[in-house]
C-alpha cells in the first residue's frame, strides 16, 4: 500500500514510520528542506523526535504533489491553526478515491470546526476518518504497545487504515463516531493542562483522579449539549486519551500546565515547549462556546481564568472545591436534583 503523511512533527513522523514498519511505501511531506534531507539520509528527525530511528522506507519530500499522487491513504498531521491552509494547498493533487485521515486534536476557531469537518468542507470526499487515541509520539517511537481508533462512518476508510497501521506494537480499533472521537481528542487537552498545573503545585493522585473523572463528566456534558454521543468518550479516544495526557510528562499540554504551575507565564511556557499544545487554543474556543450555549463547565472556565484572567491557580482550585455541591454521575442523578435537595439540609453556617 502507498501511504502519504503531511506534517514533519513528532506525530507525523511516528505515523509514517509505523506504516513503513508495516510494509507500506511511505512518503512524508514537510516544509523544511534540511529536515527532509536529514530524514532521507540519516533516517532521523532531529527537530521533533531526535532519538527515533525512522524506518528507512520513509521518503521525505517538500513536494506536495509527489507525496500524495500515488497514495491510497493520506494522513494529515498538521496543527489545527494551519490545517485548512495545507489542505487547500494539497487539494489540486487529490483524487476522490483517496482516503483522507486527520490525526490532529484541535478545533478551528471559525465555526468551531473539527479537522475532519474541515477535510469534508475542502474536499467533499466520502472517505474521511479521524485517528485518535492515547498515542504519545515519543512512546510510539520506542515501540511501546499502543492502541488507537480510526473513527469513520465509511467502512472502506476504517479497513484501509487498520491495514496500513495495525502491527505488532500498534493496534487500530474501529469506531463509527468520527465527531465524538475527534471531540474527545480535542477536549482532553484542556484537562491535561490543568493536570500538569496541579502536579506542579504539589497535588497528589487523589487530585489527579478527581480532575480526570470530573473532566470526563464535563466533556460528556459538552458533548450532549452539542448533540454528540457521550458513549464514545468511554473508549480509547475519550477516557483512554484523557488518562495518558493527564498523567504523562511527555504530553505537551501537560508540560504547558506544569510550567504555568511553576509560575512561568503562558508565552514563555509555549516558547520553551517549541511544539504545538492544542489545548491553549481549545480552552478559549470551548469556554466561548460553553458560555454562548450555557453549558456548565467549571473546570474549563476555571482554567481559562488562570491562563488568561490572571487568577492564581491555588485560588481557583479553592473556589472550585467550595463551589455548589454537585452530582457524581449526572446521567443517573441530575445536578439540578442535587442542588434542589440542599434546601432540605440543615444550615452549616
Ligand atoms: N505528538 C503527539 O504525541 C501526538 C500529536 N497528535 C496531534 O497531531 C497534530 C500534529 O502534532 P505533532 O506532529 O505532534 O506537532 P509538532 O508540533 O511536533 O509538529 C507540527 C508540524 O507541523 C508543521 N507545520 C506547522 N504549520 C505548518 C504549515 N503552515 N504548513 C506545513 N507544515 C506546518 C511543523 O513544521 C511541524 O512539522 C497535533 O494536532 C496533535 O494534537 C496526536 C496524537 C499524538
Ligand atoms: O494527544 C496526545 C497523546 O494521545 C499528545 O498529547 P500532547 O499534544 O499534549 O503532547
Amino acid at each position: 500500500m502507498q501511504v502519504a503523511v503531511l506534517g514533519g512533527g513528532s506525530f507525523g513522523t511516528a505515523i509514517a514510520s509505523i506504516a513503513a514498519d508495516n510494509g507500506a511505501d511511505v512518503r512524508q511531506w514537510l516544509r523544511d528542506e534540511a529536515l527532509v534531507e536529514q530524514i532521507n539520509r540519516e533516517h532521523r528527525n532531529g527537530r521533533y523526535l531526535p532519538d527515533y530511528s525512522i524506518n528507512p522506507a520513509v521518503v521525505a519530500s517538500t513536494d506536495l504533489a509527489e507525496t500524495v499522487t500515488e497514495a491510497a491513504v493520506v494522513f494529515i498531521a498538521i496543527p489545527s491553526k494551519a490545517f485548512r491552509t495545507v489542505l487547500q494547498q494539497v487539494r489540486p493533487y487529490l483524487r476522490p478515491e483517496q482516503i483522507l485521515v486527520s490525526t490532529t486534536k484541535g478545533i478551528e476557531a471559525d465555526g468551531f470546526k473539527l479537522m475532519s469537518q474541515v477535510i469534508e468542507e475542502e474536499t467533499g470526499s466520502s472517505h474521511i476518518g479521524a485517528l485518535s487515541g492515547p498515542n504519545l509520539a515519543a512512546e510510539i517511537a520506542q515501540k511501546h504497545l499502543t492502541a488507537t481508533v480510526i473513527a469513520s462512518d465509511d467502512p472502506v476508510t476504517r479497513a484501509y487504515v487498520q491495514a496500513a497501521l495495525g502491527c505488532s506494537y500498534f493496534r487500530v480499533y474501529a469506531g463509527n463516531d468520527r465527531y465524538g472521537a475527534e471531540l474527545g481528542g480535542s477536549l482532553k487537552n484542556i484537562y491535561a493542562i490543568a493536570a500538569g498545573m496541579a502536579a506542579a503545585l504539589g497535588m497528589g493522585e487523589n487530585t489527579r483522579s478527581m480532575l480526570m473523572t470530573r473532566a470526563l463528566a464535563e466533556m460528556s456534558r459538552f458533548a450532549v449539549a452539542l448533540g454528540a454521543n457521550p458513549m464514545t468518550f468511554l473508549g480509547l479516544s475519550g477516557v483512554g486519551d484523557l488518562i495518558v495526557t493527564c498523567s504523562s510528562e511527555l504530553s505537551r499540554n501537560y508540560r504547558v500546565g506544569y510550567a504555568l504551575g511553576q509560575g512561568h507565564d503562558l508565552e514563555s511556557a509555549i516558547e520553551v515547549l517549541g511544539q504545538v499544545a492544542e489545548g491553549v487554543n481549545t480552552v478559549k474556543l470551548v469556554c466561548e462556546k460553553a458560555r454562548r450555549e450555557d453549558i456548565y463547565m467549571p473546570l474549563a472556565q476555571g482554567l481559562y481564568q488562570v491562563m488568561f484572567g490572571g487568577v492564581p491557580a491555588k485560588d481557583m482550585a479553592k473556589a472550585l472545591m467550595e463551589s455548589e455541591q454537585s452530582s457524581d454521575v449526572e446521567f443517573m442523578l441530575s445536578r439540578e436534583a442535587v442542588s434542589r435537595a440542599h434546601e432540605l439540609a440543615p444550615d452549616s453556617e
